[in-house]
């Protein structure tokens, strides 16, 4: 049997790549910072996905082992292993990196002539990559060259392109009956769809992954994914905050909101259309359609708008799903991303007590001003010139937003 390691056993491990690795015969080692989580993984031999749609629907989820991510088990672990995942957010990446580091030593130790892949199942640009530069620092430390020419030759490091809508999930309230919190700790709640695609280029060895998509191009299906679903997300997410919603539902059903993320999806679109040439008009058309009317209307799927702007830096920052959209539709010459421009501007405004990006953000919006905030917080070059276009665009859609939105100012 092959054996996985995921690091993260939340929402995405639990509900998404979890279940398909196994699925798919794999024993899957689940690794997380969160005892109380490991120890309840340990307690149990199975878990439920429930499948939140119309037609509801459950999986059930063995041949899955927990280890606190911290703990020597964890390195125990690494040399039977055939593949890593991770989803643990992409700012974590670099706290996990150690341990990768060290684990593959273990792995080379005992199994040389080994190949094995790591895919970092994260939101973000080049997320793998980033992981590939952070453990091949720490590894080459004081690798021998051996060990350094394994790391190169034996170790895939595969972006992906990871995309299903798994929400805060109250087991008690699951539509198909599940019985009470205690019993079902473990179980998630999913949308139906999912879209996991990984760079075929990167992998250094087959894997037979039921649902794993295999592509070239992978920087396309990731920025079509990131620049559409995640970028209407939280334009949906940001401005039905400043709105008091609590849910995307609640938000998506406000047209005002609506046309704007529809606007901020066609500003991407222009761009991604003339960037990746590989879609077409009509087929992206439909996939902004899928993702406006059905995905993120899905009744069943009620998801928290606190959840969908987590961590406003990262997503704030250059290369993610509003500042990299707009300043592709700079770049390609599409024009102003007015709609863009807004919902940057509402996440500029987001001051949610529970999130800590969000408190620093208005700290230093107050102390700095909007212009020099937002250039600091999303990374852009203050000698681009296009990057100064965004960010005037930005300021000025700052000061009109909560009035055009009929909110009052509150500072
Ligand atoms: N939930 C979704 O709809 C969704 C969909 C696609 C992609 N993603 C991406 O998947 C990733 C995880 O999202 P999620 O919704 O599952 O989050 P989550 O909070 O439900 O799960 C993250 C898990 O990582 C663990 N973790 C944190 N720091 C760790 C560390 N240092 N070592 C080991 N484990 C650690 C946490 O304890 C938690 O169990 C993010 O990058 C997110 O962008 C989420
Ligand atoms: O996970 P984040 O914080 O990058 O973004 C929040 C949501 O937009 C995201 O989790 C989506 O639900 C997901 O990307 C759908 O595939």
């Amino acid at each position: 049997m092959p054996n996985a390691i995921h690091f993260g056993a939340g929402n995405i491990g639990r509900g998404f790549i979890g279940p398909l690795l196994v699925d798919s015969g794999y024993h899957v080692t689940f690794a997380d910072v969160n005892e109380a989580l490991i120890n309840s993984i340990n307690s149990h031999d199975h878990y439920t996905v429930h499948i939140l749609s119309q037609a509801s629907s459950t999986t059930e989820v063995t041949d899955f082992s927990g280890v606190v991510s911290t703990s020597q088990d964890l390195l125990d672990v690494f040399p039977k292993a055939d593949l890593i995942t991770t989803s643990v957010g992409a700012q974590i990446l670099p706290k996990i990196a150690p341990t990768i580091a060290k684990g593959l030593k273990q792995l080379y130790r005992q199994r040389p002539d080994a190949l094995i892949d790591i895919i970092a199942c994260e939101n973000g640009v080049g997320a793998s990559e980033i992981l590939r530069k952070e453990v091949g620092r720490i590894f080459n430390q004081d690798a021998t060259s051996d060990e350094t020419e394994f790391l190169e030759k034996h170790v895939g490091f595969a972006n992906c392109s990871v995309d299903r809508i798994v929400p805060p999930f109250d087991p008690t309230k699951a539509a198909d009956g599940a019985g009470d919190h205690e019993e079902r700790g473990l179980d998630v709640g999913v949308e139906d769809f999912y879209e996991w695609v990984v760079d075929q280029d990167a992998l250094k060895a087959d894997h037979h992954v039921h649902g794993m998509k295999l592509a070239k191009n992978l920087l396309a299906y990731v920025e079509r994914k990131l620049f559409t679903l995640n970028t209407a997300h939280a334009t949906i997410s940001y401005l039905g905050y400043l709105k008091g919603y609590k849910t995307v539902n609640e938000a998506i059903d406000d047209q005002q909101i609506y046309q704007l993320a529809k606007g901020a999806l066609h500003e991407s679109g222009a761009a991604l259309l003339k960037k990746h040439t590989m879609f077409s008009e009509e087929e992206h058309m439909k996939y902004i359609s899928t993702i406006m009317d059905q995905r993120l209307k899905n009744p069943n799927v009620q998801d928290e708008i606190a959840r969908v702007c987590r961590c406003p830096k990262r997503k704030l920052s250059r290369n993610d799903r509003l500042v990299g959209p707009a300043m592709m539709d700079y770049e390609y010459g599409m024009g102003k991303p007015r709609n863009l421009a807004k919902a940057i501007a509402a996440a500029l405004w987001y001051d949610d007590t529970e999130d800590d990006d969000a408190q620093a953000i208005r700290t230093l919006v107050q102390d700095k001003g909007v212009e020099d905030a937002f250039q600091q917080i999303s990374g852009l070059e203050k000698n681009d010139e296009k990057a100064n276009r965004l960010v005037a665009d930005v300021v000025a859609a700052y000061s009109t937003l909560k009035s055009e939105l009929g909110t009052e100012p509150s500072n």
